[in-house]
């Protein structure tokens, strides 16, 4: 199966969180089960990405939250209309986001996200999103994102 991101035509590609353009970026690459509705990635943060020794910096953990909904909102999106995002890739960007540290993310283990869209309305969704160290769920995320077209920004 093949990432959403992966999907991004190159002109959308340099996100730090997830363009595979970004050569310093996070690379996060987002699957989507369309069976249980419900996107999937897996980041191990590195020695650098401290906040207090031993856990996770909390930007950076906003940043995977971010880019995990963003992609998750366009398979949504495409699962809705039943769009092949191969054919048809859509991309939205961050119009809204809100994360809930629930607990300290210890800085180690690979991180797990899983995400889901609440609402997808017109060119908005919005995507629910949790992080997991392993069975812990130490964040909660929710972002309202909005999809964009060419030009984007001009
Ligand atoms: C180019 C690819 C980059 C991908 C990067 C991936 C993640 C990122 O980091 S994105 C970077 C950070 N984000 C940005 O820079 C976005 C900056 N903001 C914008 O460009 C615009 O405000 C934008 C596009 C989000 C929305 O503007 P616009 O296209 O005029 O949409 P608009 O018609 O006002 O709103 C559409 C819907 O979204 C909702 N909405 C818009 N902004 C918000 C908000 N801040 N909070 C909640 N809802 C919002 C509106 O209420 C509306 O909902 P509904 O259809 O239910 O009425």
């Amino acid at each position: 199966m093949k990432a959403i991101q992966l999907h991004y035509p190159p002109e959308w590609a340099h996100c730090y969180g997830c363009g595979y353009l970004n050569p310093m970026g996070l690379h996060l690459q987002t699957y989507w089960n369309r069976e249980r509705k419900e996107s999937r990635t897996a980041f191990t943060p590195s020695p650098h990405h401290t906040a207090i020794p031993g856990f996770v910096y909390g930007g950076l953990l906003a940043s995977l939250v971010d880019c995990h909904a963003t992609a998750t909102a366009a398979a949504a999106k495409a699962d809705a209309e039943g769009l092949d995002l191969e054919k048809t890739p859509l991309r939205f960007v961050t119009a809204s986001l809100k994360v809930d540290y629930l607990k300290p993310t210890p800085l180690g283990p690979e991180l797990v996200l899983v995400g889901r869209a609440r609402e997808v309305k017109g060119r908005k969704v919005v995507v629910e999103a949790e992080v997991y160290a392993g069975e812990a769920l130490t964040v909660r995320g929710e972002a309202v994102l909005v999809q964009i077209t060419e030009g984007f920004g001009g």
